[in-house]
């Protein structure tokens, strides 16, 4: 089988390179790049295959260094993805220990996903962000500095010999990182499990646009598995929707949803098809939260009803 050059977020020793190892194993030649704005532009100029990177984290919701990239900057499309539990480990030189520990560094993901660890066990550090979990756990070994830790993966421990100060300190243990593998060009065949992601631009901004977008799909039992709202980097108040959905871009009724978007005013951009790491089983929906108590002068529509 040929192997494919990707371009991931390093240096070596990310959760992003144990994600793509992990799902494609020697089927892929992974390719170290600084950032993640390098690692789309690497496969943008075909200086690479393929792109690795990471889009949604159970935690902390989108990865917004790819996902606006892709939204603004490139035009790249998502032909595979792949989900990995994540479990962040504070690393530092042998010889430390949790009490001496007065700075830590770290991806700002991994910051952000370890913040109640942070807040509670290491109140007085200080948080460095830096490039990657693997740039970070690299820094403390080369500094050789006991006040210093990072936070990366148990990789990174074996390969810069950093000890584990302290395992697992997600804020919860169903951390999980979603990645997308990104080709310029062609997308892979529908394989009855699908999934489409498309941001979706008001051409004209109207009462009821957001609801069209949604019936367009809702009016033909397509299944939307995510909206999100981001800026359209136009003007203070303007937005754009990323949605994902049940289904490939080539299903008669995905296509015929988009046509009805186009005709009430709505720009959609594909940012990829592709077979779903995890088929989503409406029967296996997360349970609805107990009715929250509203302020009584709120109108009715907004209390649950009893
Ligand atoms: O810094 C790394 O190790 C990465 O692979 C990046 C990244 C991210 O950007 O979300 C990937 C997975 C985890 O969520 C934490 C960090």
């Amino acid at each position: 089988m040929p192997t494919h050059r990707v371009s991931y977020l390093g240096p070596t020793g990310t959760f992003t390179e144990e994600a793509l190892r992990r799902s494609f194993g020697d089927r892929v030649e992974p390719v170290a790049y600084p950032t993640i704005e390098d690692v789309l532009e690497a496969v943008d100029h075909g200086d690479v295959d393929l792109a690795f990177s990471p889009i949604e984290n159970a935690l902390e919701g989108a990865v917004l260094a790819t996902l606006d990239a892709l939204v603004h900057r490139f035009d790249l499309l998502a032909v595979a993805e792949a989900i990995l539990p994540v479990h962040h480990q504070l690393l530092g030189v042998v010889g430390s220990s949790l009490d001496r520990i007065t700075r830590v560094l770290s991806h700002p993901q991994a910051l952000s996903q370890s913040r109640g660890f942070l807040r509670t066990r290491l109140p007085g550090a200080t948080r460095v962000a830096v490039a990657s979990t693997a740039e970070a756990a690299r820094t403390v070994a080369d500094a050789n500095d006991p006040t210093t830790a990072a936070i990366g993966t148990m990789t990174a421990a074996h390969l810069w010999h950093l000890d584990v100060l302290a395992s697992d300190i997600e804020d919860d243990p169903r951390n999980e990182t979603r990645f997308w593998l990104l080709a310029k060009g062609r997308l892979p065949e529908p394989t009855g499990s699908d999934r489409t992601a498309l941001a979706c631009f008001q051409v004209t901004d109207r009462p009821g646009s957001l609801l069209a977008l949604l019936s367009a799909f809702a009016a033909r039992g397509i299944n939307l598995t995510k909206l999100e709202s981001r800026p359209t980097r136009t003007s203070l108040g303007a937005y754009l929707f990323v949605i994902e959905l049940e289904g490939h871009v080539t299903d008669p009724a995905v296509a015929s949803a988009l046509d009805d978007l186009a005709a009430s005013g709505v720009r959609a951009k594909l940012l990829g098809s592709f077979a779903s790491a995890r088929p989503r089983h409406r029967e296996e929906a997360a349970p609805s939260p107990p009715p929250v108590p509203l302020d009584p002068s709120l109108p009715r529509s907004l209390h649950s009803p009893d």
